[in-house]
Order: structure tokens, then sequence, then C-alpha cells
């Protein structure tokens, strides 16, 4: 089944934070991609019901965003912010959200199950405070996935994780995803390429482009160049070119930018979803 969002708009008083959001998001991992302000956590909370939309449509099959209680039964969140008490157990703060969800029977079986998926069963005992940065944003997606929602919304997955908990957490996001909708915020381009199928890219409120992440690159596609230059060059190009990478490689830098009407000697490069999408913040400036 598909999530529907259908001309979806909010207005804050005069700011449009969002306009006429139209997107359908099949089963898998959809990325929300933009800068800081473009409306992520405004449709975000849309979605999860915290937030009423000023205009348009959502649903999932027959489940219309208007039915607030049948949503929330959908929905599995997890927040950027994800804290919890310190000194409760993991299991004990499991069950307390299980209870809050309406979950009623089998808990402990529920609960073995969820600790098993995200891998923390062996930490079920061990106080929160104990436990890692990556093993709470788990902790976190456990209690999204209570109830086995059918959609997951995660905001800004690895914020503050390091490199190994980042790679374990979007595996586990990955897993997830073969089977539910999970939908991901963020401004880290990286976490999108390495998990997701599709994404949507806002700014200011707009969609700017979406679809599967090799298409998202190519829109940029004749205006991504490479360059070989020296030292001495090399200065002057990254005053006066908009330069996305470089490396040095002996004497040499292999050098990586945007433009219209490149300089001598550069050669066109296949875009990668980061230069797609400068290129679309570029030109939506
Ligand atoms: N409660 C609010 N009242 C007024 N304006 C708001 C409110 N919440 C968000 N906005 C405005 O709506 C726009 C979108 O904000 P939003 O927080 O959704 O962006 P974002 O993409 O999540 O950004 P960030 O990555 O910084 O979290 C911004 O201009 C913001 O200032």
């Amino acid at each position: 089944m598909e999530l529907k969002l259908e001309q979806v708009s909010k207005n804050f008083g005069k700011v449009r934070a969002l306009e006429d959001i139209s997107i359908t998001i099949p089963t898998g991992m959809f990325g929300l991609l933009g800068p800081n302000g473009a409306g992520k956590t405004t449709l975000m909370r849309i979605l999860t019901t915290l937030l009423p939309k000023s205009g348009g449509q959502i649903s999932f099959g027959e489940v219309d965003w208007s039915k607030t209680q049948e949503v929330r039964g959908l929905i599995g969140y997890l927040p950027q912010n994800f804290s919890l008490y310190k000194q409760m157990k993991v299991h004990e703060v499991l069950d307390h959200l299980a209870v809050l969800k309406g979950l009623q029977k089998n808990r402990a079986q529920i609960i073995e199950q969820v600790l098993q998926q995200v891998n923390l069963y062996d930490q079920k005992d061990k106080k929160i405070g104990q436990l890692s940065g990556g093993m709470v944003r788990r902790v976190g997606i456990a209690q999204a996935i209570l109830g086995d929602p059918p959609i997951l919304i995660v905001d800004e997955p690895t914020a503050g994780l390091d490199p190994e908990e980042r790679i374990r957490f979007r595996k586990l996001l990955r897993q997830l995803g073969e089977h539910s909708i999970v939908i991901i915020s963020t401004h880290i381009v990286e976490d999108i390429e390495a998990t997701c199928d599709r994404a949507a890219i806002l700014h200011q409120g707009k969609l700017i482009a979406h679809g599967y992440i090799g298409e998202l690159g190519e829109l940029a596609e004749g205006n991504v160049w490479h360059l070989e230059v020296t030292q001495d060059e090399y200065y002057q190009v990254a005053d006066s070119l908009h330069v996305i990478s470089s490396h040095r490689v002996g004497d040499r830098y292999q050098v990586r930018f945007l433009a219209n009407i490149p300089p001598i000697g550069a050669v066109p490069v296949s875009p990668s979803l980061e230069e797609g999408y400068l290129y679309l913040m570029k030109e939506s400036v």
C-alpha cells in the first residue's frame, strides 16, 4: 500500500512552511532531504498527526488523515531528540511505552521480538544510561516498531552517532524498509544515498524534485565537471568555481565542480546524489 500526499500545505501565520506537496510513497526507504528551514520537520509532524495541515489530502489505503486515532496506529515515530529515563532498564522502558501505545496482550513476547529485531536483546536488563548513543537510537526504533506499524518516520537518523554505529543503524533501517514504508528526514545526503530507494528534495517549503536516487543525481547531468590542476592553479579554481570536492594526488589536485559553462580542459562526470542536490539548491536560489 502507498502513502499518498496530495497538495499538502502548511502556513504558520504568514510563513508558508509547505506549499502544495504531492508525493506517493511506496514500501521501502524514502528520504526527505533539504537544508535548514526547508519544511522537513513540519511535514513529518503533519504525517505523525502532531500538527494539523492547512490544506491538501493525506491517505494510506482507505485511511484518511482526518481520522487521527486510526492514523496514529499506522505510524511509528522516532523524533530527533529522542531521550529516555536514564535510570530505567531497556525492557522496562519498552513495556511502559507499549502500555501507552495500548498494547495489552502478549506484551512480553512483543518486546522480546522487537529487541531481537533491533539486536538489543542482550542489553535488555541494562539501564538506558549505560548504553551508547547508537544503542539508544536502536531503543528508539524498538519503541517505534512496537505494534508493527506499516509506516515508520525517523528524524535525523544518524545525528550524533559514530561511523560504526551509523553504518549499523542504516542497516537496521534498510531491513525495516523491506516490509514497511520508512521515511527518513535529514540534511546528510550520505544517509539518503546509503539507505534510500527514493527521495524528495524540499527547499523553502517547495518540492524541488523527487524520484529514485539515481534519477535525482541525473538532474545535474551536464553541469558537473572534473579538472586536474597544479597546486597554484587549484587556489584560483577554488576561488572562481563552485567546487564540490577536491583530492590531492601527488602534487596535483583532482577537482569536481558545478558549472554551466566549464573552463577549458574540464571533463563532464556522472553526478552523484549530493552533486544533484547541490545543483538543484544552486538553481533554486
Ligand atoms: N511553530 C512554528 N511557528 C512559526 N514558524 C514555524 C514553526 N515551525 C516551523 N516554522 C517555519 O517553517 C519553516 C520550515 O521549518 P521546518 O522546521 O519544518 O524546517 P526543516 O526543514 O525541518 O529545518 P531543520 O533542518 O532546521 O530542522 C521555517 O521557515 C520555520 O521557521
